[in-house]
This record gives C-alpha cells, structure tokens and sequence, in this order.
C-alpha cells in the first residue's frame, strides 16, 4: 500500500493532500486534506479535514514561510490519533510537489539529489514561482528520508501547444538560448478538469474540446482541442494573460519603464532606479486585486458597490471574455463545453453570470438557478436547456491529480 502525500505550495498558501492507493486501477483514496493559508497576510490559518477530525479558519502561530507551513503539516499528520496509516513520518512512501514551471519537461520528474540541480536551474526562468515548491522539496527530501520525492510540473500538460502559438516574435537565437517562449501553467488542474468533462459528458478525452477558465489567486483560460492543450493565457512565466489577486496578467511590456514618480515623462530618467527584478516583483505581486482595491479576496471584490471593486470585476470580466473569443475562434465553433474551475470560477456565481452573458451571442447561456446554487459536484451544468453550447463548473484537485498519477505509475510497474 502506498501513502502519497500531494503538495501543492502556492502563492499564499500550502495545500496537503494524504491519499492510500491500494487495489489495482482504483483511484486514490483520500484521507487527510490540510491547508495553511495566509501566508502573505499573517495570522496564517489552519483548515484540516480528516475521519475524527475537523477544524477550520485556526489560527497558527510561528508559521512565516512555506516551509514551516509544511512542517506544521506534517507534525499535525503524525499526532492526528485517527488517522492510523500515518503513525510516523516513515509511513509516508511518496510525496508529489506541484511544481509550476518544469520548462521543457513533458512528464513528471523523480527527484532525488542527482536530479534536484536540474530543478534549481528551472528557478531561474521563473524564481517568484518555483522557490517555494523547491524549499519544501529540499525540506520534505531531508524529513522524509523514506520517501520517494516527485515533481509534477503545471507546464508539462501545454508541451503540446503548437510552435506558431509558442514562439515569441524575437531574435530566434536569443529565444532558444534563453528558453524565452511560451509554456503555459495550470496544468495540473487543466489535465483534472479535461478528464473530469470529459467523463461527465460520456465522451473520449481525445475527442473532448472545452474552452476551461482556471480562475484563483493566479488565474488563466485554457484552449482544450481533443483533450491536448492548444494555448494557455500564461506566457513564459504565469504572470501573462489574465489579472489575478497580487499580478497585473497583460500589459504593454513597455508600460514597466514608466513605472515611476517620473511617468508621464519616459525617458531614462524615469526608470534609473528601477531594477528589472523590481519591475518583475511589482508586476507579479503588488499588482492585481490587491493594487486596484487593496484586497485579494474576490468573495469581497465582487459583493462590494464599491467604485475600486467594481472596476477590477468588469477588468476581469473583460479579460476572459477577450480569451474566450479568441479560444472559441481557434476552435472553429466546435467546443464541446466553456468551464469554470478554480476558487472564482467555483463560486463566484455573479462573475459566471456576467461572463456568460457577455458570450451569449456564440451560443452559451446560464440556468440562473441552477448557477446560484452551491455548487458541489465535481462537474455540474449550469446550462441553459437547449443552447448551442454547455456551461460548466467543475471543483478542480491538483493535489487529487498528481495522487491519481502517481498512483497509475505505480500501478503500471
Ligand atoms: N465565494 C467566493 N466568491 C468569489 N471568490 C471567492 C469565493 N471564495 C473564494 N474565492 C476566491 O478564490 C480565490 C482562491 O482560489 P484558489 O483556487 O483556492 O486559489 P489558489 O489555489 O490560487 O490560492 C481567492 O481569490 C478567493 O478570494
Ligand atoms: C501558475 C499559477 O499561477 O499558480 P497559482 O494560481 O497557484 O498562483
Ligand atoms: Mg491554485
């Protein structure tokens, strides 16, 4: 019997997922599910889920990084009396990290000390995104000396994007050297929804094409053709595309060297002082929600009447329609279904409805009832009965996703 822990480190958060995979071709069976956040906006919170046990929004003390989130973790683990299968850390045989950027790595990674550097040199595409999962990677590697350590990379899923979509208009040389090209992110969620739509509307994956919105902290849309990513909003790193709680998504690359006291007077001047990294840290992290309207809850962002609030929501509305479009276009017509995923997409019901309304003139049309319910179904249609298209949500796992496929690697040894 296997027991998997699924890391998923985040921006503001870490996600811990415990699952048993015993018996041949049955999925995962979860056991625990942990979560810290707040990371970024301390008193950081405790929610936990287990067969005795359940706690939610508890404060944690002494918690300032990634990493002691995920120790905090693993201790909770191995004192929950109820939860048998994990009564020392040695009983805990793999653990999977998300890993956000696996540059050009189609697949998954086993990691071990030899293997750790190649990750490292990953970093340096994307260091705001990578660091923290590698920090609990070294830590988990040193903590659980037992187990088997796996990176799975939210890139790898968008390895199928074709060269005219991720190719950059720059000095190809340049472009090859440097690895500057488009990857693409949320993968891991993606390849869980793809497969989940794909179930629920009784069809193969390799026949399932779905414009799917991951809408969260970070957030992204996804072109699906025949169960193969076609194009993803993020670029070479997930700051592209569209705006999320701390990141700007797109603007025009020029607008970074205005970005001064100065502004208004472009020049050199006005960006003397601004180091490239800055730029890169304020567009990745003091931007977004939390620049327009100095929150990153949207729950709050799209109840309020307030003037900041209802700008950054019509911004994001805008945003997903214009990729929409696009997608639907790329796709010719033929999609089989638009989806929400991700903790907007999930449950911000006025957010769905004001997209679907803005795309009703190619066919998608919402079921209001239907859509202001609680949605708890992995995948639910919020369709309107007879329309072109269907509209969907689907409750994404990335954790659930990497457990299923380590899971399968196991099975198939
Ligand atoms: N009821 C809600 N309405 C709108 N947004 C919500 C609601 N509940 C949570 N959210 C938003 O979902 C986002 C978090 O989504 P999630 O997918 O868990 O993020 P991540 O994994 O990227 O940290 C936050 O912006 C949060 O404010
Ligand atoms: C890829 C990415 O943006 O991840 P997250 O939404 O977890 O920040
Ligand atoms: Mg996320």
């Amino acid at each position: 019997m296997a027991i998997i822990l699924s890391i998923n480190s985040g921006s503001s958060s870490v996600k811990v997922s415990v699952y048993k995979s015993s018996a041949r071709s049955q999925p995962p069976q979860q056991l625990a599910d942990a979560q810290i956040s707040g990371l970024t906006a301390p008193p950081a919170k405790l929610a936990y889920e287990s067969g005795s046990e359940k706690v939610k929004d508890q404060e944690v003390k002494d918690i300032n990084s990634n990493e002691d989130a995920c120790e905090y973790i693993l201790n909770h683990l191995v004192k929950d009396k109820g939860l048998s299968e994990i009564s020392s850390r040695d009983d805990i045989t793999h653990v999977c990290h998300r890993v956000v950027h696996g540059g050009d790595y189609p697949d998954a990674h086993v990691i071990d000390e030899e293997t750790y550097h190649h990750l490292e040199d990953l970093t340096d595409l994307a260091p705001l995104h990578n660091t923290s999962a590698l920090a609990i990677v070294k830590a988990c590697m040193k903590a659980l000396p037992k187990a088997k350590n796996i990176a799975y990379f939210d890139s790898s899923f968008h390895a199928t994007i074709p060269e005219a979509i991720r190719t950059y208009p720059i000095d190809p040389a340049v472009a090859k050297k440097n690895k500057l090209r488009k990857y693409g992110f949320h993968g891991i969620s993606y390849a869980f929804i793809t497969r989940s739509v794909a179930e629920y509307l009784k069809k193969p994956e390799s026949e399932t094409s779905i414009i799917a919105l991951h809408l969260g902290s970070g957030a992204s849309a996804c072109v699906i053709k025949n169960g193969k990513s076609l194009d993803n909003s993020m670029g070479l790193t997930p700051l592209a595309g569209l705006p999320g709680a701390t990141r700007s998504g797109d603007v025009d690359p020029s607008l970074i060297f205005h970005f001064t006291h100065d502004a208004g007077k472009p020049g050199r001047s006005s960006t003397k002082e601004l180091h490239i990294s800055t730029a890169e840290e304020i567009l990745n992290k003091k931007s977004g929600w939390k620049a327009l309207t100095g929150t990153t809850d949207f729950s709050e962002i799209s109840s309020s009447q307030d003037p900041k609030c209802r700008l950054a929501f019509d911004i994001l509305v805008d945003r997903i329609i214009g990729f929409i479009g696009s997608y639907y276009v790329k796709l010719e017509g033929q999609v089989d279904a638009l989806v929400f995923a991700g903790g907007i997409g999930e449950k911000a019901a006025l957010l769905r409805t004001r997209v679907v309304e803005k795309c009703r003139c190619l066919g998608f049309e919402l079921d209001q009832q239907t859509n202001n319910n609680v949605i708890e179904d992995v995948v639910r249609d919020i369709g309107k009965e007879g329309t072109r298209h269907r509209t969907l949500v689907c409750q994404t796992d990335e954790q659930f996703e990497m457990a299923r496929m380590c899971a399968v690697g196991l099975q198939s040894k």
